[in-house]
């Protein structure tokens, strides 16, 4: 592992991902891999998860392709250096941010969405020009090998390697020093995580999970709020991170709510939804136990329906769910949606607010007020309103989680920014020593007062007066600067002096 990782920085600091041209054309190949080899990746998912290509397609490919487009499109813009504001010590200096590589990147895939979850970062941190191990998760072990086989033949095969294997091989990974790791997967192996890269000092994003709820007024069409719940809830059979995990609403509405679902659940996936394309199985038999415990001891409103065999869970609903009960102590991660009478929405806000941070928050209404307070007085990663799982797919906003579901976020200019590092440069001149004879020991009350007039005030906040005058004042420093080095200074001097006055007076 430790010669992989070796390998991988050797090819770092030949420097070659750095140019923007290589970073493109990395990207591009890319691109051409998942068009090229589209029915290969599709396959590989739907061993894994039993999802049909359409499914497949829209669900994963469709983010990768839109993501890759998107950096294409904006990379030449993200990387050029950003000039700064400046105070009046550095006003003839040069101050900007450049945008660098990190390093070399470890990134720890998730199985659910077993190739957007791995390619997105991935696509973020080439872009930025790092040199990246990924190590795709061995529980959807037929895209890890997918991913494995196709990445080499299309990308640069020393900066970009896929290491396959499980907790084994991560653990020893883990060991490694690398520049960020970017984990995506339980709140558990997060923590794991983040403290071996503590070891060396590393950088983490991690893309956790938690129960994200879903709040329902009673002013909302219960029709159209329950068809998008059942879409999100039970898309990929309910192994969704940003998933609804249960419904809070008042207890007259629960009634309706179930049968409502119900209704869509049959349009969704037809009367006989184990053979239904549309439908999704467990990813192993461990997952498939764990969430069985979640049933025991529930009111099943409908659905509870399972098949060891084939890991079936049907979509299900249990109702008047008791706060302190197993399904509501974690996340469920599978068919089951649990609803949880409230009285109004202020205690929906002090149920959400009394447990961990959540990585979505869903509210439905037609009250915009309603919708806003919500935000306002909980937290989590993001928030979808009077929709589920719809944030994910805009690149423009930022994808992670807070607290207890995660820290950092991608997608778009967001992963561009995760895997870089904003670096702030200053380029000053050898000449002008008479300004920074300020700074220099021995100190004085009179250089204090010359320092708070330099830094403590900026031009650019002055009246126009003001403005004016060090507009004149850098005309006369250009003028003389071309003309004559010693007028240069003198002039400069002068401006400032009269600066200096101006702003006593104001003090006074
Ligand atoms: N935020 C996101 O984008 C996102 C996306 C997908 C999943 N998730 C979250 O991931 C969770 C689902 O994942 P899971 O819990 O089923 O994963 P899991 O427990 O089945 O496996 C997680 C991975 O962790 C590794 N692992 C386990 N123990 C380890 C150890 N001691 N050291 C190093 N690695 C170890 C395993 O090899 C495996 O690849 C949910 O909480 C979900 O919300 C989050
Ligand atoms: C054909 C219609 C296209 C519909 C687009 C819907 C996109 C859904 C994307 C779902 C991806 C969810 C990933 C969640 C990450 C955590 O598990």
């Amino acid at each position: 592992m430790e010669r992989e990782v070796q390998r991988v920085r050797q090819a770092f600091l030949s420097g070659r991902s750095r140019s923007l041209r290589f970073r493109l054309q990395q990207l591009e190949a890319l691109r051409r891999m998942v068009q090229e080899r589209e029915k290969d990746i599709l396959a590989a998912i739907a061993a894994d998860l039993c999802k049909s290509e359409f499914n497949a397609y829209s669900q994963e490919v469709i983010t990768v392709l839109g993501e890759i487009d998107f950096m294409l499109e904006n990379l030449p813009e993200w990387v050029t250096a950003k000039p700064v504001k400046k105070n009046l010590l550095t006003m003839l200096d040069e101050a900007y941010i450049q945008p660098q590589p990190l390093g070399v990147v470890l990134i720890i895939g998730a199985w659910n969405y077993p190739f957007v979850l791995t390619i997105q970062p991935l696509i973020g941190a080439i872009a930025a020009g790092n040199a990246v191990i990924i190590k795709p998760s061995e529980l959807s072990e037929n895209t890890a090998k997918i991913v494995a086989k196709l990445l080499p033949q299309y990308l640069d095969q020393d900066l970009y390697i896929v290491i396959n294997g499980g907790v084994e091989e991560t653990t020893e990974l883990l060991k490694q020093r690398f520049d960020h790791v970017f984990y995506t997967g339980n709140t558990a192996v997060g923590k794991i995580v983040m403290e071996a890269a503590a070891k060396h000092l590393t950088p983490v994003t991690l893309e956790l999970g938690g129960k994200s709820p879903c709040y329902i007024d009673k002013d909302c069409d219960l029709d159209i709020v329950c068809r998008r719940i059942t879409w999100g809830k039970y898309m990929n059979c309910g192994q969704t991170c940003i998933a609804p995990d249960y419904i809070l609403c008042e207890a007259s509405l629960q009634s309706q709510i179930v049968w409502k679902i119900k209704e869509t659940v049959k349009e969704f996936y037809g009367e006989n939804i184990k053979e239904s394309p549309d439908y999704e199985r467990i990813i192993n038999l461990r997952h498939f136990k764990r969430i069985l415990s979640l049933l025991e001891g529930q009111k099943i409103a409908f659905g509870g329906e399972t098949d060891e065999a084939t890991r079936y869970i049907a979509p299900t609903v249990l109702t008047d769910v008791d706060p302190k009960t197993k399904v509501m102590q974690e996340e469920i991660f599978g068919p089951i949606l649990p609803i949880v009478p409230v009285k109004n929405v202020d205690e929906a806000i002090d149920f959400i607010n009394e447990r961990e941070k959540p990585l979505a928050l869903y509210v439905f209404s037609h009250n915009h007020k309603l919708i806003k307070r919500m935000i306002d007085e909980t937290s989590s990663g993001g928030v979808t309103g009077n929709d589920v799982i719809m944030h994910f797919t805009l690149n423009s906003l930022p994808f992670g989680g807070v607290g207890s579901s995660g820290m950092g976020a991608y997608h778009g200019k967001h992963s561009f920014n995760t895997f870089s590092h904003q670096r702030p440069c200053l380029l000053k001149s050898l000449k002008r020593e008479g300004a920074n004879k300020l700074r220099y020991p021995p100190n004085s009350q009179s250089k204090v007062d010359w320092g708070k007039f330099f830094l403590l005030k900026r031009f650019n906040k002055e009246k126009y007066g003001l403005l004016l005058l060090t507009f004149l004042g850098i005309v006369a420093a250009v003028l003389v600067k071309k003309y004559q080095a010693v007028l240069r200074r003198k002039a400069l001097l002068i401006f400032l002096v009269v600066h200096r006055l101006r702003w006593s007076s104001k003090q006074r």
